[in-house]
């Protein structure tokens, strides 16, 4: 199957440095693909550049379709919401700017689905650490993108939230969307994607799913493959 989306040679440079250093990348239709790899490895320039928010300094991205934009759902690490606005105004007001207007069942149905039933009047500024990382995701959702880019989707949160977006991550999985997400947390890792994609020091490493990949380097798990690739 052609892949959704094809990056070929990305190149980042920032001052005289380069952090992303040729990375070859496709993304495939239905997948989990999981970037790994430590802090400032170039998985967020990655990630960046591939949905068109960084300019690379070489490489080019191609996609599926003629405005990818549209189909392209992101959460960054940074908060996009308004604070003053409640959940629910936060996500219609995301929905305006793709000229949308979210009817009464449809916002029930992703705050619903993001685990916010209960917050959908609450300011964004009073939601907890786990609730505002969901209100990103549900923002993400508005416009039921096909591809899904989330950077470290479960960092900072409890071990029940991260098992909510967890789940919420398996049933979009199921629902049809692809998804592409960052992670230091490798028993996640292993438990959410089909493919994972080791970056290191702007170039990919290692790439396979997490079942062969230990077996390829002779290592018992993703940890110890990561602890091994990345000295
Ligand atoms: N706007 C910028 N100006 C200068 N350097 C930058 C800029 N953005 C990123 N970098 C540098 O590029 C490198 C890669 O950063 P990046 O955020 O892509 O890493 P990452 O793998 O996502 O890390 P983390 O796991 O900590 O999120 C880092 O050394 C970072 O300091």
């Amino acid at each position: 199957m052609d892949p959704l989306i094809r990056a070929r040679g990305l190149v980042k440079r920032y001052g005289g440095r380069t952090v992303v250093k040729g990375i070859d990348l496709d993304i495939h239709p239905n997948e989990v693909v999981a970037l790994i790899g430590p802090n400032g490895a170039g998985k967020t320039t990655t990630l960046e550049m591939i949905l068109g928010l960084r300019p690379p300094d070489g490489g080019s991205v191609a996609y599926w379709c003629e405005d990818p934009r549209k189909h392209l759902g992101v959460q960054l690490q940074a908060t996009p919401f308004f604070p003053a606005l409640t959940a629910a105004e936060n996500l219609q007001l995301i929905a305006a700017f793709y000229g949308m207007r979210l009817q009464p069942g449809e916002m029930r149905d992703i705050l619903q689905r993001c685990g916010l039933a209960e917050a959908e009047r609450t300011e964004a500024s009073r939601l907890s650490g786990g609730q505002q990382k969901r209100l990103a995701i549900a923002i993400a959702l508005v416009h039921r993108p096909q591809v899904l880019f989330l950077d470290e989707p479960t960092a900072a949160l409890d071990p029940r939230a991260r098992k909510e977006i967890r789940d919420l991550i398996r049933r979009l999985s199921r629902s049809g969307t692809t998804i592409v997400f960052t992670s230091h947390d490798m028993e996640e890792v292993e438990k959410l994607a089909d493919r994972v994609i080791l970056i290191h020091r702007g170039e990919i490493r290692a790439e396979g799913s997490p079942e062969s990949l230990p077996r390829q380097y002779g290592v018992g798990n993703l940890e110890e493959l990561y602890l091994e690739l990345t000295v």
